[in-house]
Formats: C-alpha cells, sequence, structure tokens
C-alpha cells in the first residue's frame, strides 16, 4: 500500500475540515458537493474490501429518491448484499478522517481486519442519472471513486448507468462464477425477461391482446434501463414509460416514495379507470403499484400487498408441488396492521418484524427456505435458499401434469427475482407475471384486505438520538415517559397502534399510526407528535 501516492492524490480530493458524515441505513447521502472526498475514499475502502473478501466489490453512486442536488454512495459486498456493518463504521472512520490522519486510519482498517495487502482487488461501478444545475454528479463523482480504486492499485469496470439493482446484481453474478447469471446489461435482460415470457405464455390470451402497464420511472434511471429491457419482455407485457427525465427533475412531485408519502399520483401519469400504474423510485430499487376507480378516486398498493401477493402465490405453488417448504415473511413496524393480519390469519405464513432499512429484512428473510420480505414503501424481494431452487429445478425436469407446471412456474419465479436487492423492474414483472397467471385484476388485488387508515408525521428535535427504541423500534425506551405517553394516547382510540423512531437518513423523529378511520388515525399521530416534541426537545414550530 503506497500511502505515500495515497495522501498526494488525497489532496486532490480534499476533505473539508471538520466536515463528518455518516455511513447510514443506504450509505452517505447529502449535497453532492460535499461528496468528492467520500467517493475518492471509498474506492480505497472498497479496495481493502476485495482484497479482504477475495471478491469483487460493487460501488454504486446513487441518492435513491433524495432530491436532485443530493448524491449519495454505498458499497455492495459479494453476493451482492449490502456492506457488513463492521465494514461501515470503517467507511465512516475513513470518511471523516482529516487529510493527516488517512494514512493511520488505512494502516488500522487493514490489521483490524487482516487484510493480505498482496491480494488483488476488482471493483465495479455503477451510477443513477443524477446531474446538478451546472455539471453531471453522478458521472463526475464516480471518477472519484475510480481514482481512489486505482492509487491503491485496484482493478475495476465501470458499468456507467445502471439501476441500483443492477449493479447488486452483476456483483452477485461475478462472485458466483456465473451461477447467478451473465454480469452484463444484457445478461440481467436476458435472464429475467426469458422467465417472464416461460411465466406468461401460458396464459391463454383473451381477446386483449398483450398486457400493459403504465410506469412512472421518476425522471432517473429506471426509465433508460426499463428503455432498454422493453424490447426483450415485449411479447409479454407492453409498458408505456412516464417521467422519463426528458420533461420534469428527478423524484420531484413523482417517483415511488412521492407517491406512497403523499398518497397521490405522479405528476405527469394520464390514469384511467382500472389502469394499473405503477411508480419507480430515482435509482428503481422501490415499486409501487395504484389505480383509480370509476369516480375518481385513488388507491394505493404498497410494499404489503405486493408481498401479499407475493407470499400466497408461492404458497399456492408449494401447495400443487406437493412440498411443504418453510416460508417467511418479513416486514417492519412501518407494516399496515391489516397486512400483517391477513398474512397471518387468511395466507397463514409466519410473519416477521425486523428494524428499518432493507439490509435488516433482507438479513432475516435469509433464515427461511423461501423468505419474502418488503418495506412498505415497496422496497422488497424474495429470497430462495440453494438448496431450495436446486430442488424445485430438479422437480420442474421430473414432475410431470399439473404438478410438472406448478414447479416450472416457481423455477421461472425464482429467476425472476432478484435475489441480489430490492428490484422494481424485477418485482414489476412478478406482479404482471402473477397478475396474469390468476386473471386478477388490480382492482381486485387491492380488495385482499383493506388498509388501516394510517398517518406518518415528522418532528424536528434538537438531538434525534435522545430517542431509542427496542422490539423491532416498536417501543420506546428513552426518553423516559414516552412510551407510556404514546401507550394511553393509543387507548383512546379503535384497532390504534402508534410507535416513534429516529430516522436514519434525515434528522428527524418519525411518527406512525394507524387506526380504524382516518380521522382517527390523523389525530392520534398528532397526539404522538405532540408528546415527542414535549419529552424529546422539539424545536421550530409545536405539531
Ligand atoms: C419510513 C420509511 O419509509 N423509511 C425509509 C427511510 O429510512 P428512515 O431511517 O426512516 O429515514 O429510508 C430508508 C433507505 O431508503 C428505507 O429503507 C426506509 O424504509
Ligand atoms: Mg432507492
Amino acid at each position: 500500500m503506497d500511502l505515500e501516492a495515497v495522501c498526494k492524490r488525497s489532496l486532490v480530493h480534499a476533505k473539508p475540515q471538520g466536515l463528518i458524515l455518516q455511513y447510514g441505513t443506504a450509505g452517505f447521502r447529502t449535497d453532492a458537493q460535499h461528496l468528492d472526498h467520500i467517493m475518492f475514499r471509498m474506492g480505497l475502502l472498497a479496495v481493502l474490501r476485495s482484497k479482504q473478501t477475495g471478491s469483487t466489490i460493487g460501488v454504486m453512486v446513487t441518492a435513491s429518491h433524495n432530491p436532485e442536488e443530493d448524491n449519495g454512495v454505498k458499497l455492495v459486498d459479494p453476493l451482492g448484499e449490502m456492506l457488513a456493518p463492521s465494514w461501515e463504521e470503517h467507511a465512516t472512520c475513513l470518511a471523516s478522517a482529516e487529510e493527516q490522519d488517512l494514512p493511520r486510519v488505512l494502516a488500522a482498517i487493514v490489521e483490524k481486519e487482516a487484510v493480505d495487502l498482496l491480494q488483488t482487488a476488482f471493483v465495479v461501478l455503477g451510477r443513477d442519472t443524477r446531474v446538478t444545475a451546472f455539471r453531471p454528479s453522478s458521472e463526475k463523482l464516480s471518477q472519484s471513486v475510480i481514482d481512489g480504486v486505482t492509487v491503491l492499485g485496484g482493478q475495476f469496470h465501470d458499468y456507467g448507468l445502471l439501476t441500483t439493482p443492477q449493479l447488486h446484481y452483476m456483483v452477485y453474478c461475478r462472485n458466483s462464477g456465473g451461477r447467478y447469471g451473465l454480469a452484463t446489461v444484457e445478461g440481467y435482460c436476458q435472464k429475467l425477461s426469458k422467465a417472464f415470457i416461460e411465466l406468461t405464455k401460458q396464459v391463454s390470451c383473451s381477446g386483449d391482446g398483450t398486457r400493459s402497464v403504465k410506469v412512472d420511472c421518476a425522471n432517473g434511471i429506471g426509465a433508460l434501463k426499463l428503455k432498454e429491457m422493453a424490447p426483450y419482455f415485449s411479447q409479454g407485457l407492453s409498458v408505456q414509460i412516464f417521467n422519463d427525465g426528458t420533461g420534469g427533475r428527478l423524484n420531484h412531485l413523482c417517483g415511488a416514495d412521492f407517491v406512497k408519502s403523499q398518497q397521490k399520483p405522479p405528476r405527469g401519469m394520464e390514469m384511467e379507470p382500472g389502469e394499473r400504474c405503477c411508480s419507480f423510485d430515482g435509482d428503481a430499487d422501490r415499486i409501487v403499484y395504484y389505480y383509480c376507480d370509476a369516480a375518481g378516486h385513488f388507491h394505493l398498493i404498497d410494499g404489503d400487498k405486493i408481498a401479499t401477493l407475493i407470499s400466497s402465490f408461492l404458497k399456492e405453488l408449494l401447495l400443487e408441488i406437493g412440498e411443504s417448504l418453510n416460508i417467511g415473511v418479513v416486514q417492519t413496524a412501518y407494516a399496515n396492521g391489516s397486512s400483517t393480519r391477513y398474512l397471518e390469519e387468511v395466507v397463514k405464513v409466519p410473519v416477521y418484524c425486523t428494524k428499518t432499512g432493507v439490509k435488516h429484512l433482507h438479513h432475516k428473510a435469509q433464515e427461511f427456505d423461501i423468505g419474502v420480505y418488503f418495506e412498505a414503501n415497496g422496497h422488497g424481494t424474495a429470497l430462495f435458499s440453494e438448496a431450495v431452487e436446486v430442488k424445485i429445478k430438479r422437480l420442474a425436469q421430473e414432475l410431470e401434469g399439473e404438478k410438472g407446471k406448478a414447479a416450472r412456474t416457481l423455477a421461472n419465479i425464482i429467476d425472476l427475482f432478484n435475489q441480489a436487492a430490492g428490484d422494481a423492474i424485477s418485482d414489476m414483472l412478478v406482479i404482471e407475471a402473477i397478475l396474469a397467471l390468476k386473471g386478477l385484476t388490480v382492482q381486485q388485488w387491492d380488495a385482499l384486505y383493506v388498509d388501516l387508515p394510517n398517518r406518518q408525521l415528522k418532528v424536528k428535535v434538537v438531538d434525534r438520538r435522545v430517542i431509542s427504541t427496542t422490539d423491532a423500534e416498536r417501543q420506546a425506551v428513552t426518553p423516559p415517559g414516552l412510551q407510556e405517553a404514546i401507550s394511553d394516547l393509543m387507548k383512546k382510540y379503535k384497532l390504534a397502534r402508534a410507535f416513534v423512531r429516529p430516522s436514519g437518513t434525515e434528522d428527524i423523529v418519525r411518527i406512525y399510526a394507524e387506526a380504524n378511520s382516518q380521522e382517527s388515525a390523523d389525530s392520534l399521530a398528532c397526539e404522538v407528535s405532540l408528546a415527542v416534541f414535549q419529552l424529546a426537545g422539539g424545536i421550530g414550530e409545536r405539531p
């Protein structure tokens, strides 16, 4: 490790003195102007992680659903997963080191993690479409990552524009010796499209021609990548893209985050009653569906209902095949109470709750033969253990009749999921395939259960760390008295549930409340916000 060369090069990407940023739930994220040194240093860290694991490591430059002027970066571990927690700490230390401390911090990581510096390193990069008013943001920032990689002698491949889940897929492919698929955009498009076409060709065309869906791409990378992929699956589905980045701004009044949090359609989407529509977020790892009814009312179908559709379908297939595999659904505290009840009582699958952030859900889902996980906001996928995948693919060839058909359907569904990360394009194709196979309309899907009315609010406090939680964030431990106050407030309403937690991506405290009516959910959320404001050091306007 030529520390002298690293220090010299680092001056080109000098860290603003005193600037401290933390590797959070989704990597580093802030105003793009403050990220140059972070990018260079994440290039360095990716090389060390690659040497330590003897595997290809991914670096994705994106700020997902954040406003256009922001940017961010996250590292992708060997199996396409989020970076291991101990390395998140190294990332924070490295990002916070002042220039003169850089050699010491790097040496400490090498020692602590027993990195063999003689190992070769390989890093793959992807980036979204972000530009700032004056210059490309993601493109320039990914050059800084490359600078970090090369100064430490690492090799790299820059994929250029990719969705976040596509980069996760590439990393997984490269480290699984081709077992998972071909590590190219073409390989990705072919693997998913082949599975989708196999699935949908069994559906008898009921005279209404090709199925179609309207997709809001949040003016982000999803538009480019969906356009690129659409010809591969066009015989099974036609997509009409809105907010493709040619007119509007990234994530502005559109995209999955906007639609879910505002519970209204994105700007620019032309909705006819009963038509299936969906929205991706800015880096295409989240998806939500929606439609409007004949009276013009908007209906949101969020991650919880997506998880329900997927897990019931998988359960039905297993029943048909005659295999009793251990299937589990993983949610967070934000999952609508109706969805949890429906999954447990009607679908009869065990449901688990983890802390917010996909890495927690992903990790829990790996414990099952088949683990389905979704955050309410639409980020999720399904994971199949290697043994299950091998078994189902064998059964698909061996079994005949209805059992064989079900096994082949499941084998294709396994290929259609991106098992490295939640993926809007892959999830959309899974959903479209299931709806087609089951002959369900979007309204029938929506009618599986009725969401409990709910409300999310934010409160600003002096220091959000005064709030600590337990029981997968459903109970507040500190400050004293807060949980008692919330529990007392909940008693006033029917079917009420409320919790608070400090956000991992914004400097705020989030409040969630649900109850039997919208009025009750709104007023419970408001009362809980006030309790947070009073007991946890609220600042600014009183809720
Ligand atoms: C309530 C909510 O939607 N929280 C989001 C949000 O995290 P917060 O820690 O709540 O800010 O961003 C995360 C990263 O994208 C995502 O995983 C999570 O679900
Ligand atoms: Mg995202």
